[in-house]
């Protein structure tokens, strides 16, 4: 048998994390105009780097995008998302953080909405995060 290649799509590996307050509501931050899936609703998070661990990332993006300030040892894994868009296929563990510091600001002009699991539905998503909300309504 010859060695054949597969001539699918690149990967993307992006890490998503719920942060849960103790209202159990989630964030959710809308994808600033411009971007791919602008205005939609999605996890805070973002690509992983090279050299960089999922909850390196995590601890990075949600510095970066929030101002919020958390470790490694408070991001648990829930699920993930597996998704084909046109150019890539997502791959997305989503990850839940109830322990954190500060208040969320939207370092990057993005609105940002605490959500109860059940209303996440009222809120129009990126199609790779549906699967996603069942997962927070069983869990919180
Ligand atoms: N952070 C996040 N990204 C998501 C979710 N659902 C989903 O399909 N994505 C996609 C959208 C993007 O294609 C990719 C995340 O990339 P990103 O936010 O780091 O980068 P971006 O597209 O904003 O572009 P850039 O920052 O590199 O300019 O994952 C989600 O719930 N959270």
């Amino acid at each position: 048998m010859s060695e054949s290649k597969p001539a699918g799509k690149r990967l993307l590996l992006v890490a998503a994390c719920a942060l849960v307050d103790t209202d159990r509501r989630v964030l959710l931050a809308q994808r600033p105009e411009g971007k791919q899936l602008a205005g939609l609703w999605e996890f805070p998070g973002g690509k992983v780097e090279p050299g960089e661990t999922p909850e390196e990332c995590l601890v990075r993006e949600l510095h970066e995008e929030l101002g919020i300030e958390t470790e490694i040892p408070c991001l648990a894994p829930l699920t993930f998302a597996s998704h084909s868009y046109d150019d890539f296929h997502l791959l997305m563990p989503l990850y839940v953080c109830r322990r954190f510091r500060g208040i969320a600001q939207p370092r990057e002009g993005q609105g940002l909405k605490w959500v109860r699991p059940r209303q996440m539905r009222d809120y129009p998503m990126p199609p790779a995060d549906a699967p996603l909300i069942q997962f927070l309504i069983d869990l919180l």
